[in-house]
């Protein structure tokens, strides 16, 4: 192992679960750790350390150029790192070449053969790895049956819908019984309805061979409805790795805050801190009471966060002392059917929006003045990360 990858191995970012192979090489089936990546002198992955479980879904989002597939090809062994190691089921696997590590990919477009069957296809890893007739047959058929192709295997790629075809490309990474899959955005290339559709097929196909998985994409529902975990990548760095409900709860700084799910997020200072956070917040006249405080740093900068569906508009101020109010005005509304989304200006100039019942859209015409107010136990002071 080299120096810079020991020395990411006492420290991981953003991993709660452990990412040194020594304490994971029994339960976990892929670790990264201390990996850094570098295209000259550009970095692309920084001290990157995950740790995922046999069995786990885990999904690394984030916006383009994150660092996202650099990572996954790694772990593939199809680009190099600059420092630190990858570990396969406990082995060292930084020095193998690709077809050491029992990986199955899936990409976006597919990469299926067109002068081969589905069955051809599908057959391909196993003549590879010189498997007999007979039992890469009953492998063959194995898959065929856990991805609904049986009838289509005598069929050529371009006499399949896209679906079909992604299909054809799940059952020959998985037709070899591979380790770990790592698939990059392997719906990207279908329409919106077959993406949902194929997104419960794959999440069933995962959940009942105990695969385990680890998925790139840039659509945060996709991760949502898919994982276990999720990592938010930005700027090559692992910020924060948790469960989904935990990541759009109690996301460590405004980056996750922002990309996972709306949030209302304002540039704050802290001015008190004991057992409650006070801070100010640009566009909010006073002090501002915050229950959790995850700027860990001594500097009093920050980001005040809430989401929209905590914020109560009101007629009266409230009166309960834990609950924050500041007065604002309607800018206008937009109507979701069930629902509007009311746009709102604080008589300090902080712009934000909420949810509220359509019955009660006569109430919030524009210009119109409310109470906004929240619990303390809602709102977050987080560390600045754009
Ligand atoms: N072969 C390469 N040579 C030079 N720079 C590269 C190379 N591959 C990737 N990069 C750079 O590394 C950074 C991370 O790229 P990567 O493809 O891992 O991001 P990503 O999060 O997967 O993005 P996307 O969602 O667009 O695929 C980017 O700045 C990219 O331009």
């Amino acid at each position: 192992m080299t120096e810079q990858g020991r020395a990411g191995l006492g420290a991981p970012v953003a991993d709660q679960r452990p990412a040194g192979p020594d304490e994971a090489a029994t339960a976990d089936q892929v670790v990264f750790a201390g990996v850094h990546k570098w295209y000259g002198d550009a970095p692309a992955v920084h001290d990157f350390n995950l740790a995922v479980a046999k069995g786990e879904f885990v999904t690394l989002l984030g916006p383009s150029g994150s660092g996202k597939t650099t990572s996954l090809r790694i772990l593939a062994g199809l680009e190099s790192a600059t420092a630190g190691e990858v570990y396969l089921a406990g082995r060292a696997v930084t020095d193998d070449v690709p077809e050491r590590r029992n990986i199955g990919l899936v990409f976006q477009n597919y990469a299926l053969f067109p002068h081969m069957t589905v069955a051809q296809n599908i057959a391909f890893p196993l003549q590879m790895r010189r498997m007999k007739k007979a039992e890469a047959e009953r492998q063959i058929d194995r898959v065929l049956t856990m991805t609904r192709l049986t009838s289509f295997r005598d069929r050529y790629p371009r006499q399949l819908s896209g679906g079909q075809q992604q299909r054809v490309a799940l059952a020959r990474a998985f037709v070899f019984d591979p380790s770990v899959l790592l698939m990059d955005e392997p719906l990207g290339a279908l329409d919106r309805n077959l993406r949902d559709h194929m997104r419960l097929e794959l999440k069933s196909l995962q959940q009942r061979v105990g695969a385990t998985v680890l998925y790139v994409t840039h659509d945060q529902d996709e991760a949502l409805a898919l994982s276990d975990r999720i990592g938010v990548m930005h700027e090559g760095v692992l910020q924060q790795t948790a469960a989904p409900d935990e990541l759009y709860e109690e996301p460590v700084n405004s980056f996750v805050a922002n990309f996972l799910g709306q949030s209302v997020c304002l540039p704050a200072t802290r001015v008190e801190k004991g057992e409650h956070t006070i801070v100010e917040v640009e566009g909010m006249a006073g002090r501002i009471l915050v229950d959790k405080d995850n700027d860990c740093s001594a500097e009093p900068d920050g980001e005040f966060m809430i989401r929209p569906e905590r914020l109560r508009i009101g007629a009266d101020r409230p009166d309960a002392s834990e609950r924050n109010a500041v007065r604002c005005s309607v800018v206008t509304q937009v109507y979701l059917g069930p629902q509007i989304e009311v746009h709102l200006r604080t008589d300090e100039g902080a712009e934000m929006q909420v949810m509220a019942p359509s019955a009660a859209r006569s109430e919030f015409a524009a210009g119109t003045s409310h109470w906004l107010s929240w619990a303390a136990s809602d709102c977050r002071f987080l560390a600045r990360v754009t």
